[in-house]
């Protein structure tokens, strides 16, 4: 098992809002003992008081690492997102700070396409209101409104991981699938670039949402985007929240140029199942309302914990960063006969030669040297041949460098 110059023992993870047990399972065989583990998002004060004590944390959609947290963080080396978004995180604070995120891409991927598939087909057969109303007592059995999902147009805003494989699903069932992405994309299938948004909410019978949040997509859909939709059409939202205007949907539903909605994120969520749920949509027959669940399957969620821990403990074992979303990459090797120095420094002129001085003054032999920067920083790994004694002398000077962020030695 891999060692570090601080004992795995005193490393402390705090994971939130209930990520899967594997994740707990990952690290504890990882020999991390110390997990703080907890069912939902943290108030504000409460997750400053402890991420100020963490080395490492996990989240999902719901915790926000603002600048503001993060300056609270003076221990943490890693943070991982148990989930694809990365929005929640103050990614740039973060990096400025030394400290890769890591997230899982593709892991839920498919649980979103499923659940938005079948939210077409529900909504195009006007399911919500009859299954509402048989709540009630009523009986609506009529075929006004209701349609095949065959032959109709599904707009796919946002062609990514999730968009491409809705778009494949939607296929299968006979759909002709448009999409509208900022960025030029293989097409697959059958499918076809629209020519832009606005042509696609004209052509579209059902508009699904697939965009990240980011300044950008903060209300794409608007008043003036709902308008331009076709009467009688629905639209799915399983991105983030921030990017309809839920205001202006309420009103598109309730005047009836919307026939339905089906969404699973908003602006403001709950911190956990126990808070009270407010929407100007709740209420509404023609809309599925459903808490963030678009990637919540076991399946999902097992390989999110799984994924997710073991980039974390990799980072924490070997210092690899392949794969973080904020941070130069370096896939590193094993090291099983060298000492391995990180250091990680503020991207300024002479910080490599002060680097490389340590070691020559130092006498050892370099085993191995990586070296990624990006404008704002560099991260430098260096293997040497040396005793513990000498690893962590070399950390120390290292550490006293000016510009350094964050600086470990990993035996
Ligand atoms: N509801 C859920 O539980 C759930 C689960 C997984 C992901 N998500 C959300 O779905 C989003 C998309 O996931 P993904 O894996 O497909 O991401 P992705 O990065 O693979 O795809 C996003 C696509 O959106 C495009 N895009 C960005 N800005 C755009 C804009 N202004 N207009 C049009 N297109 C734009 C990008 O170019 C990219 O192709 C995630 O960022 C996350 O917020 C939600
Ligand atoms: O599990 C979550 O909280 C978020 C799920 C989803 O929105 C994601 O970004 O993967």
């Amino acid at each position: 098992m891999a060692t570090t110059s601080f004992p795995k023992s005193d490393i402390r993870v705090l994971l939130l809002e209930g990520v899967s047990a594997n994740a707990v399972e990952t690290f504890r065989a990882a020999g991390y003992e110390s997990i703080d583990y907890h069912t939902k998002s943290l108030p504000d004060d409460e997750l400053k008081q402890r991420i100020a004590e963490a080395h490492i944390i996990g989240i999902r959609s719901r915790t926000q690492l603002s600048a503001d947290v993060l300056a609270h963080a003076r221990r943490l080396i890693a943070i991982g997102c148990f989930c694809i978004g990365t929005n929640q995180v103050d990614l740039a604070a973060a990096q400025a700070a030394g400290i890769p995120v890591f997230n899982a891409p593709y892991s839920n991927t498919r649980s979103v396409a499923e659940l938005v598939l079948a939210e077409a087909i529900m909504l195009m057969r006007r399911i919500p209101e009859k299954n509402a109303q048989c709540h009630r007592g009523g009986w609506s059995k009529s075929a006004a409104g209701s349609f095949e999902v065959r032959d109709k147009v599904l707009g796919v805003v946002g062609y990514g991981h999730i968009g491409t494989q809705i778009g494949l699903l939607a296929e299968a069932v006979g759909m002709r699938v448009i999409f509208h992405d900022v960025i030029t994309k293989l097409a697959l299938g059958n499918a076809r670039p629209s020519d832009g948004l606005d042509d696609l909410l004209e052509r579209a019978d059902i508009v699904t949402l697939h965009v990240p949040e980011t300044p950008q997509t903060r209300d794409l859909i608007g008043a003036e985007q709902l308008a331009r939709m076709r009467k009688g059409s629905v639209l799915i939202n399983a991105s983030r929240g921030t990017v309809v205007d839920i205001d202006a949907l309420a009103e598109a539903l309730r005047s009836g140029h919307l026939a339905g909605a089906a969404i699973d994120v908003f602006p403001v969520e709950p911190q956990g199942n126990d808070d009270p749920f407010v929407s100007p949509l709740a209420g509404m027959d023609n809309v599925i309302l459903t808490p963030h669940v678009g990637g919540s399957t076991l399946e999902a969620q097992d390989n999110i914990g799984r994924e997710v821990a073991a980039k974390l403990v990799r980072y924490s074992d070997n210092g690899s960063t392949l794969s973080a979303v904020n941070f130069p990459e370096v896939n590193l090797p094993e090291h099983p006969s060298s000492r391995r120095l990180l250091h990680i420094h503020r991207n300024q002129p002479g910080i490599l030669s002060q680097i490389n001085d340590v070691f020559s003054k130092a006498g050892v032999n370099i085993d191995g040297q990586y070296l990624q920067t990006n404008p704002t920083i560099g991260y430098v790994v260096v293997d040497v041949s040396a005793t513990r004694e000498q690893a962590d002398q070399l950390k120390v000077a290292l550490a006293a460098i000016p510009g350094t962020l964050r600086c470990r030695a990993l035996y």
